[in-house]
């Protein structure tokens, strides 16, 4: 990968290489742009196959991050970090101080949260080196791990992407399956067995999909079945770029609706579901509820301000479709002008009517 060409062809500010040899952290923070405000993107911890798809997956989500957070109506940038390693036995107390104190020496630029393979407790850690950092424990005056908010966001969402496909927002009796049962998911099918919608699941964690069966009389499908069900819905909650040249003609469902992040491989595929009459809720806005919540932290954490706010992503997503219809675009580019037309206008009106404290005068002195 040619690092300034692709940084400078998607307008990114900063790439940070962090390491700790103690600690054995491996930490890339990817700062996409800051016109609207600090950049804010949570933390993933994964077994990346080598350090260019780790840098890749930093740069594509922080990107991401920009827009979510565009759309949203925050002030906020986009950034994001991915730690290099196995969550499930690399993880110490140092790795995510050391990492803290990489956050503070960006002053600011760049707060974090959790994403795949991070969690609130990680959070506390990070939060013991700065203030640069959302998701923590409540007795910090947080609201604990996002995901539970942002399966309602995506909840809310799902609905509103129903009424579009289906003329009505109720999920009762339709056919769900979900890509990955992890945090948010997990409560996404605590919402949709709640509605009386019928789950099919996968998870490479057999565990995740033994509970999911359990707890939702869920079936259970292997992870490469999962894109040929007969479903009305699919929900992809796991990883990124599984809308793509293999998957895309393997779909029967009318709607897709997920919590991933950077859903579509290359907007091509984007343009193909959208050929195919399938209903796309964009992924960034469909599952902003998280950033949406922690974001408010930032105010003073307030639950039924966040909820609601939250709760709007329901509205969001039906004037994404009103666009998309209007315009007749596709569902993913309505949304990437909604962010880059908030963006561009913020940008326009800071750079005007500058303060400035050093002026002709002020030499006079
Ligand atoms: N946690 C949050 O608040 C937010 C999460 N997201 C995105 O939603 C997605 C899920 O996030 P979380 O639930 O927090 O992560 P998680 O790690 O708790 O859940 C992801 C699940 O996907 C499974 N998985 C991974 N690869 C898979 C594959 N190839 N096939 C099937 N299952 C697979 C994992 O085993 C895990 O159970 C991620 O893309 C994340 O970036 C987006 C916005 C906010
Ligand atoms: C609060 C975080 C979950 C925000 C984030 O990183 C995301 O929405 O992907």
């Amino acid at each position: 990968m040619e690092i300034f060409k692709y940084m400078e062809t998607h307008d990114y500010e900063q790439l940070v290489i962090c390491q700790d040899k103690t600690s054995g952290l491996k930490a890339i923070i990817a700062i996409h742009d800051t016109t609207l405000g600090p950049a804010l993107g949570g933390t993933r911890m994964w077994t990346y196959a080598s350090e260019e798809e780790a840098i890749e997956d930093a740069l594509r989500l922080a990107k991401g991050m920009t827009y979510k957070n565009a759309a949203a109506g925050l002030n906020l940038g986009g950034g994001k970090t991915v730690i290099i390693g196995d969550p499930k036995k690399d993880k110490n107390e140092e790795m995510f101080r050391a990492f803290g104190r990489y956050i503070e020496g960006l002053n600011g630029r760049y707060i974090t949260a959790e994403d795949v393979g991070t969690t609130e407790e990680d959070m506390d850690l990070i939060h013991l080196e700065t203030d640069y950092v959302t998701g923590v424990s409540a007795e910090f005056g947080s609201s604990g791990n996002p995901s539970p908010v942002t399966a309602y966001g995506v909840y809310k969402g799902m609905k509103a992407a129903a009424k579009e496909a289906f003329g009505d927002d109720s999920l009762k009796g339709k056919t769900v399956a979900v890509q990955g049962v992890g945090n948010v998911a997990y409560t996404l099918c605590e919402y949709l067995h709640e509605e009386g919608a019928k789950l099919i699941v996968t998870d490479i964690n057999k565990d995740a999909v033994r509970r999911a069966v359990e707890a939702f009389g869920a079936i259970a499908v292997e992870a490469d079945e999962i894109y040929s069900q007969d479903a009305d819905i699919f929900a992809p909650c796991a990883l990124g770029a599984i809308i793509n040249d293999e998957t895309i003609p393997q779909l029967k469902c009318k709607v897709i609706a997920g919590s991933a992040n950077n859903q579509l491989k290359d907007p091509e595929h984007g343009d193909r579901i959208h050929e195919m009459g399938i209903v796309y809720a964009p992924d960034y806005v469909i599952n902003s509820g998280g950033v949406i919540n922690v974001a408010d932290e930032l105010a003073g954490y307030n639950r039924e301000r966040a909820m609601k706010r939250v709760a709007g992503i329901y509205d969001t997503i039906e004037q994404i479709f009103a666009i998309s219809k209007r315009d007749n675009i596709p569902s993913y580019v309505a949304a990437d002008r909604l962010a880059e037309e908030r963006i561009a206008r913020v940008a326009k009106s800071r750079g005007q009517f500058l303060q400035n404290e050093k002026s002709v005068l002020s030499r006079k002195k």
